[in-house]
């Protein structure tokens, strides 16, 4: 395995998911495991997964691997080198874009199979993986599988498959998480509760792999891949949005309807999943996050380190309003995350939360406000990128009427307010401190991820400051 980690030390930090930049990534396998080919194949010789620790960016990362013989053949994409002796000499190839990947974990997904990992380099209890379908999920023979590309913090592999009469059977799409974490992902956890819960909000759910590795502090479980229906030729709002935008297409009618899918999704999530009334700790800790978040910000974004006192009074407000019921939310709701899917309406997508936050804060009820804050911010990136574009404002008040036609639309949505619900004033209040700190976190994210687009989050932030 050494070969390998030395060939994974020169491609991960290449990849797009690896969460460092231009930094030497320092490796150490933590364990492995093989799956069972679904069927016989010339020239494969392995499928395997390996967990590996980088010490640079500490963090851990899912890397599956196929071996083929030199000469058998080979994937278009994803060689990552040469591995073994002269006689034994094999390629090394991402599984993520080899099909004998795909189809594999399909099968153990669908199997409901338990695989146990090789002995590990340090001697702790092996890797276990456990494939757990949705009951009552079927799923059609393995035709084909692609990468989906575009940007993306994970790696999803769309797989084509046929049905029993030869008929083309629905697809599906497989995230496979490349940063593992220690907990429930709350993508597979929310998503898999609103689809038992029969949402038509969120694509059906095919099933997840779920595993035990260990890390250097002892035994832990997680998700490692998680399988849906995949819409093809479905474009996500971003797009469309952007295209409504250029050419000065209305777009209230379809903000409306997003407004009320979102007041729905609470609703389900509400209902399915803890909830919680804020204590005056809950509501301490959630404005001190706020404020951690800029005080961190303001060191990696020098045009926003004068502006303290400001955030500073936006978020004492917040503290001082009446809260809502805590809930479990989408946690990184923009205009990307949300499908218009023929014959079914909005679909949302991607509940990991925000990538930058940690994953337990990500698992704890918080505040519907946060989601609403993040699709306007979303309204304002349309006019922002527009406006690098041109040079000039172009999209300033098609902004506008999608951001108050979606706020018509959730106010809709949720029905009339119980008496304990916070006034509409003390809303408005926590609104505006979520969209401030959406607005930090993002000047945080392109600072780190496109640096071209920090100026969007740093008008916006002025804006907000101004209007406050
Ligand atoms: N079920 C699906 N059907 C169609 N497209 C999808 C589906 N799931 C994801 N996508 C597409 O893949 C993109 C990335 O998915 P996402 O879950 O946001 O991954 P990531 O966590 O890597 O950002 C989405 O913006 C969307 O365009
Ligand atoms: O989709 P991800 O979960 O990876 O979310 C991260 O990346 C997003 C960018 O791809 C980023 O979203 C920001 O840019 C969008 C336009 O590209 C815009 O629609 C969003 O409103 C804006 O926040 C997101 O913040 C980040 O977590």
């Amino acid at each position: 395995m050494q070969d390998v980690l030395e060939l994974l030390g020169g491609w991960m930090p290449l990849q797009r998911w690896y969460a460092g930049r231009g930094e030497a990534a320092q490796l150490r396998l933590l364990g492995s495991f093989e799956l069972a080919p679904a069927a016989p194949e010339p020239g494969l010789r392995l499928i395997t997964v390996a967990l590996v620790r980088d010490d640079a960016t500490q963090a851990t990362y899912q890397v599956p691997l196929v071996i083929r013989d030199i000469d058998s053949a080979m994937p278009a994409l994803g060689y990552i080198g040469a591995v073994g002796e002269q006689s034994s000499r094999a390629s090394l190839v991402d599984g993520a874009h080899d099909p004998a990947f795909a189809r594999a974990l399909i099968r153990l997904i669908s199997d409901e199979a338990e695989v146990v990992g090789g002995p590990t380099p340090n001697g702790a209890e092996p890797v276990r993986v456990y494939g757990q379908p949705m009951p009552g999920s079927r799923v059609g023979e393995f035709v084909t599988a692609r990468v989906l590309q575009g940007e993306q913090s994970n790696t999803s592999i769309v797989c084509e498959l046929r049905g029993d009469d030869g008929e083309e059977a629905v697809p599906l799409i497989i995230k496979i998480f490349r940063h593992l974490h220690a907990g429930d992902n709350p993508d597979v956890t929310l998503q898999t509760a609103l689809a038992a819960a029969g949402s038509l909000r969120v694509p059906p759910t095919f099933g997840q792999l779920a595993g035990v590795w260990s890390e250097d502090e002892g035994q832990v479980s997680g998700h490692l891949a998680f399988a849906q229906e995949f819409f093809a030729g479905v474009e996500d709002a971003w797009r469309v949005a952007l295209r409504a935008a250029e050419g000065g297409e209305d777009f209230t009618p379809l903000a409306r309807t997003l407004g009320e899918a979102t007041a729905e999704v609470h609703e389900v999530l509400r209902r399915v999943m803890p909830s919680v009334a804020p204590t005056t700790t809950d509501i301490e800790i959630a404005v001190e996050q706020m404020w951690r978040r800029y005080e961190l910000a303001r060191v990696e974004v020098p045009a926003i380190a004068e502006h303290g006192e400001a955030i500073e009074r936006i978020y004492g407000r917040a503290a001082d309003a009446q809260w809502p019921v805590l809930q479990r939310i989408h946690g990184d709701y923009h205009l990307g995350q949300v499908l218009a899917v023929p014959d079914r309406g909005w679909v949302l997508l991607d509940f990991e939360g925000e990538p930058l936050r940690p994953l337990a804060e990500r698992n704890a009820p918080d505040v519907p406000q946060r989601d609403v804050a993040g699709m306007l911010r979303s309204f304002d990136y349309v006019a922002g990128a527009l406006r690098m574009q041109a040079g000039e404002e172009v999209a300033g008040e098609w902004a506008e009427a999608s951001r108050r036609a979606f706020l018509e639309g959730y106010a809709a949505g949720q029905g009339e307010a119980d008496e304990q619900a916070p006034s509409a004033a003390d809303l408005e209040i926590l609104l505006a401190a979520y969209e401030l700190d959406k607005a930090v976190y993002e000047a945080l994210y392109e600072a780190r991820h496109r640096p071209d687009w920090l100026p969007i989050p740093v008008a916006a932030i002025e804006r907000l400051l101004a209007d406050a």
